[in-house]
């Protein structure tokens, strides 16, 4: 089995409220690196760790995390909606490797997920049946939430299990960094939203309208500076960066949910996924990052990050990555 991971945080926004020119044009420079690197590996197996935002796992039962043996993208966003390419014989083997380890995994026989698991795979592999993939979703929106020690524990377990396969596998987290976005909460929530929130009933193509149409409206807020959500934190996002760029995973068993919120909003629960890639790869041996891009984006409300990595061999011929690939 050989590894990589590729770290690829994802908003909706995208397309729709753009920031100036120069910013996207550097966000594409690092997608276009990630995607060469994604390429040159040539994955055949794609463990993709996402969150949810309301759209397939709901209050009536949350886990922290799950792992598909099938999914179907609802298309939120504009985005695809459909099929995923599910590697099932490949999920089922996981999941029993992850349960085998010790760590309590569930399982969905059919997911329903949304454009955090569906943009990653737009935009690394042009489309959501383009290669064989095992989801995993990752809470990273519905409190309460549990320790992060237990998500670098699944990320640990997958990697170890994905071992024993004979495949290229390419650990993908998506997500995250310091964003607040108007998600719900159901803390306070009014009868009716509590009720969707809890019972997941499909949202009216007026009422997603509406839903789409306010985060259009916090993008909006954020890039005007009158936001009244959590700012961006780049000091934040790129201390979580430094912490997987130098392999210091075990560190992440001491990030609270209370700081994480604190200092990166309601969403920064979101880096959970990079956590869990970046502790799967690391379970295969020793990494090193390869790139590395972060730029603060109110437009999108996204500390948008963009990272590959791949295992290292300790020779001298290893590059550290320089100061321009550091987006810092
Ligand atoms: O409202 C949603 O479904 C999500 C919005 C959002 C906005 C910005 C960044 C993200 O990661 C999001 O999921
Ligand atoms: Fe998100």
């Amino acid at each position: 089995m050989t590894a990589a991971a590729v770290g690829l945080s994802h908003s909706p926004l995208i397309g729709k409220n753009d920031p100036d020119p120069q910013v996207v044009a550097a966000v594409d420079s690092a997608v276009d690196t990630a995607r060469a690197f994604v390429r040159a590996f040539d994955p055949d197996l794609v463990v993709l760790y996402a969150p949810d935002h309301y759209n397939g796992f709901f209050y009536k039962e949350m886990p922290p995390f799950c792992l598909a043996t099938e999914a179907h993208a609802v298309g939120d966003f504009g985005s695809s909606a459909g099929p995923l390419s599910v590697d099932t014989e490949a999920a089922r083997a996981l999941a029993r490797g992850v349960l085998d380890r010790g760590v309590d995994l569930s399982v969905s026989a059919r997911m329903t997920v949304d454009h955090g698991f569906v943009q990653p795979l737009e935009v690394l592999f042009g489309g959501i049946d383009q290669v064989p993939v095992v989801p995993v979703f990752v809470n990273g929106v519905a409190t309460p939430l549990g320790p992060v020690s237990r998500i670098r524990a699944l990320g640990t377990a997958l990697g170890q299990a994905a071992t024993e396969l004979d495949r290229r596998v390419l650990f993908l987290g998506s997500g995250g960094l310091s964003h607040d976005p108007p998600v719900p909460v159901l803390d306070g929530a009014p009868p009716r939203v509590a009720d969707a929130l809890i019972e997941g009933r499909p949202p009216t193509p007026e009422q997603r309208a509406r839903g789409e149409q306010r985060v259009i409206q916090a993008g909006r807020d954020y890039a005007a500076g009158s936001t009244t959500m959590i700012p961006l934190n780049p000091a934040w996002d790129n201390l979580v960066l430094d912490t997987f760029e130098q392999g210091r995973l075990a560190d992440v068993d001491g990030w609270t949910v209370e700081w994480m919120g604190a200092e990166g909003g309601g969403s920064a629960h979101e880096v959970r996924t990079w956590v869990a890639a970046f502790a799967s790869l690391a379970a295969t041996g020793p990494y090193r990052m390869t790139s590395r891009f972060y730029a603060p984006v109110p437009e999108w409300v996204a500390g948008f990050a963009v990272a590959t990595a791949e295992p290292s061999t300790g020779t001298a011929a290893e590059q550290p990555l320089r100061e321009g690939e550091s987006g810092r």
